[in-house]
Order: C-alpha cells, then structure tokens, then sequence
C-alpha cells in the first residue's frame, strides 16, 4: 500500500513535505538540546570560578595573620603568593562574563567592583611588601586585609546570588521555549500526517469514482464505456500482430416475462447471477461487460470465429442448464448470441459491434436459445461458412 502511495505524485509530494519536516524537527530538536546543555555548562564554569575565589579569600586572610607573627621574607612571598591567585580568580571571573555576556547581561556594575579589587589587591601587596622593612605597617596590613577580604566576600556573594537568579530565569525560558517547540512540531508532524491521509483518502476517492466510470453498478462488470476503449485498442492491435478478434453479444430471450412473473429485484438477481456464471465462463484475456438493460458483450483476443462459436455456443448451454435461485423452470431464462470476427483489415468497434448485431438478430428471428454469426465482407471466412460452422457446432451440441 505504501509503495502504491509513494508512486502517485499527490504521495510523493506529501512524503517529501513528511520527510522535509521530520528533518526540520529532529535538526530544531537537538539545536535547542545543544543549547541547554551549553547555558548549563557556562553557568557551571562561572560558578566554579566564583567558588575558587572565594575559597583564596580566607587563605590570603590566615597567610596575612600568620606573617604579622612571623614576618620573615618567606612569609611576604607567601602572601604574595596568595595575592596573585585571588587577582587571577578575579580575571578568571570577569573573563568569564566577558565571554558569557547573554548569561549574565546586568551584573556590568558590579565591574567597577572587579576593577576597585583589583587595585586594592595591588595596594595590598605593596603594603606587604613595604611592612617587611617597616614593621609598623603590619598592623594596618592585617586591617587592610581583612577589609578587602569583606569587599571579596560581598562580591562573590553578589556575583553568586545573580548567577543563580539568572540560571533559574534561563531554565525557565529554556523550558517554555521547549514546550514552544515540542508543540510546534507536534503541529508540524500532525499536518504533515493529515496531509498525508488526505492523499491517501483523495486517491481511494479517485479510484472509486474510476471504478464507478467503467464498471455497472448492479452487475459489477465493465460498462459500455469501457468496452468501447478496450475493444478500440485491442482492435489496433489485432490488426497490427494479424491475429483474429472475436466479439460475442448476448441478449436474454424474454427477459420481460421474468420482469413481470417476479417483479424487477427479482430480474435484478437473476441479472447478477448470469453476469457470474458469464465471468465464470470466461478467459481472463477477454473483457466482459454488460452494455444495456439484458445484453452483455464479451471481446475475445486473438479468437478465431471457430473458437468464438465453440465458446458461444458453451456459455449459451451453461445459461441453460443453469439453476437460477427465486425463478420456476418454466420461465428458465435462456439466451441467444451473435458472434462476429474481424480477420483483417481495419475495423470500427462500431463497424464490429453491427455484425454481431445483425447475427444476434438472425438468432432471435431462429427461435432464441441459438448462436448464430456474422462476419464482416472480404473476410477470408464468408458468411456461408461461418452460418455453416454454427449449424456444426449446434449440431455437435445436441448430439451430446
Ligand atoms: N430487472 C431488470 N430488468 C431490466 C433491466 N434493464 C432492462 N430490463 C428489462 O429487460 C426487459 C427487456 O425486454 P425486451 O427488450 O422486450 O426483451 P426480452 O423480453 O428479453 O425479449 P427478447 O429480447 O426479444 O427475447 C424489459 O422488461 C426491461 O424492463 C434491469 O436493470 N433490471
């Protein structure tokens, strides 16, 4: 079913419409996974820069206290050594929502505050550098220290505090922006699906009313119509590969008395059932159709008139010894038949279907029941020896 409804165009289209969606669906998907995951990463990166920071503020504090006791050259250096990193943790900091500006857009003034660090943490180291020599500085040393050890606390507390509020808001967005989408391409997926079972309904649609163009709706065999095109083509061919082609017309003999006797379902039904027992009969290469009220007609490929009698005059027989449900033997419907040929030469199905109604006529002027032919002049088979063929057949027929 799914081959057949990729080769209409209707389901190609809607396919590609499917495929191009699904495509737009998975790359909007894994876009906005991508960019959760990297929103979590920098606010994970920044506050850990912020925790290291903050764990060198109370080192610097003990490295300061611990050297107004023991104020030696290595202690300086290990202050030194303390100042350094917590001025690269500020950088570490301030690079961060240098590079990460859309995560954390309204701590700007909170730079003045990097920057007055900064300059304190310079102030602080020359001071300790200075209270070697002149040790009536370590005391403002330890002072000072424990100022600029307050301004970094409050800041990275400030810092922590926005990061964290900010993070939130963002995930929020991030999570209404998820539902925006997920809905979006459920949207999306939906349209991309009634689309196609609006192609696949339109096709059945079509196929129907395709079917209803060339069949009969009581009988279920093909209309006139279709006859018409089949026997036109076929004829073109027959004349084309110099084959025979045969065509049969069928007309039920006092069809009306069934209509009065039972009534017109009733005539229906045994309408239906001739109409089976005829497909029954035959060849799946010929076309079978029922062409008016109680007439059928059967094109038979690549017969000879011969083999169109013989089949003639057999399906004339199965109708006769036929059992029909809802009628009496003495109205059993029997029926008559024309046969006609077309040999060689050009021929209308016009042209044809005349011959085998003039034969079809000859047979209800016979008596009914009987198959008579007709075929069309300057076939190397005359009508003499086609009459005489049939009286064969006939004769063969009630013989057995
Ligand atoms: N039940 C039913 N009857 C139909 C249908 N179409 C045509 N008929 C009937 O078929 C009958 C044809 O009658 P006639 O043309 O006189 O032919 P006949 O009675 O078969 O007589 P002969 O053909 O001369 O043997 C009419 O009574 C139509 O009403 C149909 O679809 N259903």
């Amino acid at each position: 079913m799914m081959r057949r409804f990729l080769r209409q165009p209707g389901g190609r289209l809607a396919s590609i419409f499917a495929a191009l969606l699904f495509a737009m669906s998975a790359v909007m998907g894994s876009y906005l996974y991508s960019a959760c995951q990297k929103a979590s990463a920098d606010y994970t990166t920044l506050i850990s820069d912020i925790v290291l920071a903050q764990q060198a503020t109370p080192q610097l504090r003990a490295a300061l206290e611990e050297s107004s006791r023991l104020p030696d050259r290595e202690h300086i250096q290990y202050i030194d050594y303390f100042i350094s990193l917590s001025k690269q943790h500020l950088n570490n900091i301030q690079r961060s929502i240098e590079r990460h500006r859309y995560l954390i857009a309204d701590v700007e003034y909170l730079n003045t505050h990097f920057s007055e660090l900064n300059s304190r943490l310079s102030d602080l180291r020359q001071q300790a550098q200075e209270a070697q020599q002149r040790p009536e500085l370590r005391d403002p040393l330890q002072s000072m220290a424990i100022e600029i050890g307050g301004a970094q606390s409050w800041l990275y507390n400030q810092l922590l505090e926005k990061v964290r509020a900010i993070s939130v808001q963002q995930r929020l967005v991030m999570q209404r922006l998820s539902i925006a989408v997920s809905a979006l391409l459920v949207l999306m997926v939906s349209a991309a699906i009634t689309l196609c079972l609006a192609v696949i309904y339109l096709q059945r649609q079509r196929n129907i009313m395709h079917r209803l163009m060339l069949t009969d709706e009581l009988t279920g065999l093909y209309n006139r119509r279709h006859l018409v095109n089949v026997a036109s083509a076929a004829l073109i061919q027959a004349q084309r590969d110099r084959v025979p082609l045969s065509l049969l017309l069928l007309d039920l003999d006092h069809f009306k008395q069934i209509n009065d006797n039972y009534g017109h379902p009733t005539g229906d039904e045994v309408l239906r059932q001739i109409s089976q027992l005829l497909r029954q009969l035959s060849r799946p290469a010929d076309t079978l159709a029922r062409i008016g009220g109680e007439e059928f007609c059967l094109l038979m490929p690549s017969t000879t008139t011969h083999d169109a009698l013989q089949a003639a005059d057999r399906l004339r027989r199965e109708v006769e010894v036929n059992t029909f449900r809802g009628i009496d033997l003495h109205t059993h419907p029997t029926v008559s038949i024309g046969v006609t040929t077309c040999q060689s030469g050009s021929l209308s199905f016009e042209q044809l279907y005349s011959f085998a109604d003039k034969a079809l006529y000859q047979a209800k002027a016979l008596g009914r029941n009987r198959v008579e032919s007709l075929l069309p002049p300057g076939d190397p088979l005359t009508y003499t020896e086609a009459q005489a063929c049939t009286h064969i057949l006939i004769r063969e027929s009630s013989d057995s």
